[in-house]
């Protein structure tokens, strides 16, 4: 799908923000590794949270979405699962016959892959991992090593791969600066094995909220994680009871595509946020403050508004997934903007460096591309004629270019604009809310 931006401005409005896809993927899998049935409660549905609940349910769990909530049966339910069901079919009895292969198709998310390739070798599932788009080029290897080195052999280190054995306890050591994921995942695991185990971290955590996000989600759920010395210890034979009704937290990274427009351009106000929440992507409101806007709370609302901004350097080591739209704000700012620490977003849904450079470039921004950096210089001159963008098939790239059109006020058509549909189906219909002009060619 391609979508022309007008570059009509956005209105002074609110938007009530979706669920957080991370809090949504971390929801599901505690409550499919639960020992009771519970009810989560997300706002929004997007295709990676679907994959997670694609992939659980390929586990064993089953996850119905009804209008009133998602209703999770566990992986260890005491009633026969659907794959249970299956091996029942064939004549196997209840539970996973030994050896029996089940494929998760993790589609395009990052986070479903690296959350349940260890929480699937803990349950000892002879799986195989599947995936689509730039997901078999994203890094796994590291992760698999140390699974490899633990009893869980893969035949391969990019997708597809099939996992062969049961993870023991015992210490992984990981790099802390290639995905906070593999951190997540092995600690959603290494309590259900027998024996304590240990997380030790080789250098310095990037994206650290992301794992104070699984840290909460694990204590709501009554498993014991300690931080240890340059990482985390995590007693064995642990269970998970969790409520039996959760709601999933609103989510930062999205709202900040609202946020700096608002600072951008006039007004705009973002509604069901936890303003405590440990996301990471919670830095936006400092950030923008940082830049010269301001922001405002007031009860469950933080709402930006436009004041003179001035480039600032930022720091991208822990709030990776504001790349793009950081880069938005930056053209809007006087000045240089500095985003450094920013080499890993070479290897997300697109190459974000690469692709905002060009983005930016096509639109008249002035750019410098560095391996680890981006230098945007404040200022928009838009060529003549007609402005295309390539998506590169990424969501956050869509968006942060939509949000360029509105408020720099220059006219763009988004190639691949489906991309959306990954973290957030419903963002155009709230940019028509405030009233962005957009067609559909
Ligand atoms: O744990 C999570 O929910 C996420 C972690 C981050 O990945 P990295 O840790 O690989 O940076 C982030 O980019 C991703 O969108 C979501
Ligand atoms: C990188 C992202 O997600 P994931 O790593 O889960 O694919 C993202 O949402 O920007």
């Amino acid at each position: 799908m391609n979508i022309k931006i007008e570059k009509t401005p956005l209105k002074q409005g609110q938007v009530r923000i979706i669920s957080s896809k991370s809090d949504g993927h971390r929801s599901l899998i505690a409550a499919a590794l639960a020992e009771e049935e519970s009810v989560l409660f997300v706002d929004g549905w997007s295709e990676d949270m679907e994959a997670t609940a694609r992939c659980l349910q390929s586990l064993g769990a089953e996850i119905e979405r009804e209008p009133s909530g998602i209703y999770v049966m566990p992986i260890g339910c005491p009633l026969p699962c659907p794959v249970d069901r299956i091996g029942q079919a064939n004549g196997q009895g209840i539970g996973q016959a030994d050896g029996q292969l089940c494929t998760l198709d993790c589609g395009e998310s990052g986070s479903t892959l690296r959350f349940l390739l260890p929480i699937a070798g803990a349950l000892g599932k002879h799986c195989r991992f599947e995936g689509k788009g730039r997901l078999p080029e994203r890094p796994i290897g590291v992760l698999l090593d140390e699974m490899a080195r633990h009893g869980c052999k893969a035949d391969g280190d990019h997708l597809p791969v099939t996992l062969e054995g049961k993870l023991t306890a015992g210490v992984y050591t990981l790099p802390g600066n290639v995905s906070s994921q593999f951190i997540t995942g092995l600690l959603f695991a290494l309590p259900l094995l027998e024996g304590e185990s240990e997380i030790r971290l080789t250098t310095k955590i990037e994206s650290k909220g992301y794992i104070d996000m699984t840290l909460k989600t694990l204590k709501t759920f009554g498993i014991t994680v300690t931080e240890a010395e340059s990482g985390w210890s995590i007693p064995g034979g642990q269970k998970y009871h969790g409520p039996r009704m959760r709601y999933a937290e609103g989510d930062w990274s999205n709202a900040a595509f609202w946020l700096v427009a608002g600072a951008i351009g006039g007004s705009i106000g973002c509604q069901g946020l936890d303003m405590e929440s440990p996301q990471g992507d919670r830095a936006i409101a400092a950030l923008l403050e940082e830049f010269g806007a301001e922001t405002k709370v007031a009860l469950n609302q933080i709402t930006a508004t436009h004041k003179e901004m001035k480039g600032i350097r930022i720091d991208a080591s822990q709030i990776p997934d504001l790349v793009p739209i950081l880069c938005v704000a930056a053209a809007a700012a006087e000045g240089k903007t500095e985003i450094y620490n920013a080499g890993r977003l070479r290897m997300k849904e697109s190459d974000r460096l690469a692709v905002m450079a060009e983005c930016m470039q096509k639109i008249g921004v002035e750019v410098e591309e560095r391996p680890d950096s981006i230098i945007i210089t404040g200022g928009c001159n838009p060529p003549e004629g007609e402005i295309v963008i390539d998506s590169h098939n990424d969501h956050r790239i869509v968006m942060a270019m939509a949000i360029a059109a509105v408020s720099l006020g220059v006219e763009l058509t988004i190639l691949g604009a489906e991309a959306v549909n990954k973290s957030y189906p419903s963002f155009f219909i709230e940019l028509a809310k405030l009233g962005g002009v957009t067609n559909v060619l």
